[in-house]
């Protein structure tokens, strides 16, 4: 173990296989962005694949400039590219991998199923395949609460059955059962299934945030552009949900909180063998207005906003009983709504047109 681990090993703890390099799938987008800042901040080699279908490469300066340290190789490659994945494995000694290589919105893929499945399912089945022809066998993968589909107004722990509403959902879904299938007929693969809430907020460092393809999906980075005069109005999708203003509810969970979850995943992925699924939650239900209130506080800029028809695949309400992470690992989420609003808003102010324009590094070809 090197003097980071050391530093963060948990006491009395001498664990018989500690990773030492991470690849990172999807490691240019969102979450996997700041995973990788996380993971060079203590202490480990970082190998990110990803091909910037939803971001871009002038992340990575950001993310050494924060960490003060290197990535240690970035691939432009396509997760289901077999061959090209390989060759990442021959080339670095990978211990564990981070898959957050996906498409992940709702409404795309009720228009896109065919490209959904492909790209996700397809994407894992690849990444497995690579993975056993290379001897790797600890996974953390990036499951979803939205496998829970229309489930009530909850909270929800791991045992509540999954019916997926939308092709994303189920995408993710068939992910967990081919996962669950590998750990059941291979007794020396470890995965660690994190089912997210709704990962939201940013770097508080205001350099790295959430810098999408094209006009944003999610929520928050919507009301920042609406927050910014980029957009006249937010279109809040559904006024008449049974939620307590009529509007969808979802547990927003700041993404320094989850990034630092996969990290103490990382100590985890020797614990047992086998799949273990871990809701990643603050445990607290915010509806689409009380994230308006929230960040219109947060830049003190009025947030206007029109109430229209719902978005096909969405649900009412997604609220996580994520006591079991806690319980296994003595880890919970410790940052707020109004932190997620705070760093967000931080981000988008110091970034306006996000990442464009800062340098480029080159891309080594696998
Ligand atoms: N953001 C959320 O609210 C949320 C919630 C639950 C689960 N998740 C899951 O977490 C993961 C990360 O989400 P995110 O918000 O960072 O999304 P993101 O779109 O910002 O990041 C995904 C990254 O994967 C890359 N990618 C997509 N397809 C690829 C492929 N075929 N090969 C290589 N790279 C590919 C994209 O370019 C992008 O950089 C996804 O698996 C997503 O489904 C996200
Ligand atoms: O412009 C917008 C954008 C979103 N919403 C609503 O806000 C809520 C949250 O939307 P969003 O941020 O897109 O999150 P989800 O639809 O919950 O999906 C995200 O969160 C899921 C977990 O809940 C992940 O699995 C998905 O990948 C991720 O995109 C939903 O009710 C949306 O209808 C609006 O009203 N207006």
């Amino acid at each position: 173990m090197d003097k980071y681990r050391r530093a963060h090993a948990r006491p009395g703890a001498a664990p018989s296989w500690a990773p030492s390099t991470v690849l990172v799938t999807g490691g240019a987008g969102f979450i996997g962005s700041h995973a990788c800042v996380e993971l060079l901040d203590h202490g480990y080699e970082v190998i990110v694949v990803d091909d910037y279908a939803n971001s871009t490469p002038h992340v990575f300066a950001r993310v050494e400039r924060i960490a003060g340290r290197f990535v240690g190789a970035v691939y432009e490659l396509d997760i289901r590219d077999r061959r090209a994945l390989s060759a990442v494995f021959d080339r670095h000694p990978v211990d564990a991998v981070m898959h957050f290589a996906a498409l992940k919105s709702v409404s795309g893929s009720v228009e896109s199923p065919v490209e959904y499945y492909d790209t996700n399912v397809g994407g894992t089945t690849s990444l497995l395949r690579t993975m056993h022809e290379h001897g790797v066998h600890r996974l953390v993968f990036s499951s979803s609460c939205s496998v829970y589909g229309d489930a009530g107004a909850g909270p929800l722990d791991e045992s509540t059955p999954a019916h997926p509403t939308n092709p994303y959902a189920a995408s993710k879904r068939a992910c967990e059962q081919i996962l669950a299938d590998v750990c059941c007929r291979r007794p020396e693969y470890t995965v660690l299934c994190l089912r997210y809430f709704n990962p939201a907020g940013a770097h508080p460092s205001g350099l790295l945030g959430e810098d999408p393809q094209g006009a944003p999906d999610n929520l928050m980075p919507h009301v920042a552009q609406v927050a910014l005069g980029h957009s006249k109005r937010l279109q809040v999708f559904g006024g008449d949900y049974p939620t307590p203003d009529g509007t969808a509810v979802r547990d927003y969970i700041h993404v320094m909180d989850t990034v630092e979850a996969h990290r103490i995943a990382l100590d985890h992925l020797a614990d047992a063998p086998g799949m273990h699924v871990f809701n990643l939650g603050l445990g607290q239900g915010i509806s689409v207005l009380d994230v308006v209130a929230a960040f219109s506080e947060a830049s003190a800029k009025p947030i206007p906003y029109e109430v229209g028809p719902r978005r096909p695949g969405d649900v009412a309400t997604l609220v996580a009983d994520a006591s079991a992470v806690s319980r296994a690992w003595g880890w919970r989420p410790t940052r707020t709504l109004a932190d997620m609003c705070r760093d967000a808003w931080h981000f988008q102010r110091l970034n306006p047109h996000g990442y464009a324009g800062a340098e480029r590094r080159p891309n080594p070809k696998p």
